[in-house]
């Protein structure tokens, strides 16, 4: 059994069909694609403009317009499936009805509130259109943190009023000594849960010293909370929500620890000065400064999955190469897995454990990056692979033809129109996906089950 099969599985997308309804026709955005991810994996999405890449990524968070009918399939996350509704209504044979699916969508919408940013989140291309413009970027990590999970701020500024300053002293004796899971049985022992994040968080620095690092556990201790933030968590803990001011002054006391974990968080990205920083505006930062912001956003209730769609194409190369290189890291820091779509394959070199190729609405082939770029199956995926500029190349190629019109994908293979290969039989039968090992499958009449080539 291979690695990446005895791991968890995350999310599993089964046989999904999703069509578009427009005044020029139905388009058929999502032909089938089915994949599963695994914890702590980053799996690469590619494809050529238009091939369903973006649709595939909303539907996951079951994020979708009013005209998108899903006729099949399932969204599998922790063991909901996020797009029942919408797949209820749309694999009955009757009519579709835009408005009523707009209902539908308005209902899940708020059945996923409490999902989306806590157990899945995505990031986008632009990250101004995530960031609200008028409040400071600290705010929006506090806020995000503060509705998913205010209990987690209270922990963390209940145990820090509590934790004496011998008790941190023997919990980083603990951590030097024995790791971070023994830290972890003590705190728990102690009753002093969330302090363990704030420990870490200093811990896990790369930033500063050993020495540096201890004295800021140790001042833990002298960070009590004021007489007002105590008064408010007292009556948010009273559930004194009803009445406004009550609940006014309970929600900045918890935003007030909320600014003090998104420190934390960008320190953990890498972001200098981050206590100045979360106090700016969007329109204050650079784009790849608000970039970090929107995926600590994305990251600050440590969702299951992350998805990013396309989230360096809007930046210039040298930005692009740190995001990527976070990427890699979170990936590791982090028990979230990613989803990561790129129409450029040298973007998803650099982060991706496996890679699927899409094309017109179906996965064409899915395995390890290594396989996928050193012994690519699928006629596709070959000739995306030489289309990749490299310094070498004098003359850039391009893969010949376009993607067909997705109100009418070819019969057979979808890609046999434009393939040099192609069969008698690829122009009327489609091809299933086959396994040519545990990591690796792809669906072309030229690659039967067991072939390595
Ligand atoms: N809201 C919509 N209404 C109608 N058609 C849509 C809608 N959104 C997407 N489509 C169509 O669905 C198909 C897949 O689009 P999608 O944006 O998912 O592709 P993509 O691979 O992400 O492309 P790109 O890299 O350009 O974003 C395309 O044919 C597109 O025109």
């Amino acid at each position: 059994m291979s690695q990446v099969k005895t791991r968890e599985k995350v999310l599993e997308v089964q046989n999904l069909r999703l069509s578009f309804y427009t005044r020029r026709g139905v388009y058929k955005a999502l032909r089938g694609p089915t994949l599963n991810l695994y914890s702590g994996e980053v799996l690469g999405i590619a494809g050529e403009s238009g091939s369903g890449k973006s649709t595939l990524g909303l539907a996951i968070m079951g994020l979708l317009p009013r005209n998108a009918r899903v006729e099949d399939g399932t969204v599998l996350l922790d063991g909901m499936d996020m797009i029942k509704p919408l797949r209820d209504y749309g694999s009955q044979g009757s009519r579709f009805s835009v408005k009523k699916n707009e209902k539908i969508i308005k209902r899940l919408n708020k059945t996923l509130q409490t999902v989306r940013g806590k157990k899945i989140s995505m990031v986008f291309q632009e990250p101004l259109t995530a960031l609200n413009p008028v409040l400071p970027v600290g705010y929006q990590i506090a806020e995000a943190v503060y509705f998913h999970d205010p209990e987690r701020l209270i922990r963390r500024a209940l145990s820090r009023q509590k934790v004496t300053h011998e008790e941190l002293r023997e919990l980083l004796n603990v951590l030097k000594a024995q790791g971070e899971e023994r830290l972890l049985e003590e705190i728990e022992r102690k009753g002093l849960q969330g302090l363990d994040e704030q420990i870490l968080s200093i811990w896990r620095r790369r930033d500063i010293h050993e020495a540096r690092k201890e004295k800021m556990i140790l001042n833990l201790a002298n960070v009590k909370l004021s007489r007002t933030d105590l008064m408010g968590i007292s009556l948010y803990q009273r559930n004194m929500g009803k009445f406004p001011l009550a609940s006014r002054f309970a929600k900045n006391a918890l935003i007030r620890e909320g600014y003090r974990l998104a420190v934390e968080l960008l320190t953990f990205l890498g972001i200098p000065h981050p206590e100045k920083v979360v106090r700016l505006y969007p329109h204050e930062l650079s784009g790849g400064m608000r970039q970090r912001i929107v995926i600590a956003i994305a990251l600050a209730n440590n969702p299951k999955v992350v998805i990013m769609d396309e989230p360096t194409s809007a930046l210039d190369v040298t930005i692009q190469a740190q995001i990527l290189d976070l990427v890699k890291d979170l990936k590791s820091d982090f028990n979230t897995s990613f989803i990561f779509i790129s129409h450029d394959l040298s973007v998803l070199a650099e982060v991706s454990d496996r890679i699927g190729i899409m094309y017109a609405g179906q996965i064409v082939e899915i395995g390890s990056a290594k396989e996928i770029f050193q012994e690519p199956l699928h006629p596709y995926t070959k000739m995306l692979m030489e289309a990749i500029p490299t310094m070498d190349k004098t003359v850039l190629k391009t893969v010949p033809g376009s993607v067909p019109d997705m109100r009418n994908p070819p019969p057979g293979c979808a890609f046999s129109p434009r393939c040099p290969f192609a069969m008698e039989e690829c122009r009327t039968n489609e091809p299933r996906m086959v396994e040519v090992n545990d990591e690796h499958s792809v669906a072309c009449f030229l690659v039967r089950k067991g072939d390595k080539k």
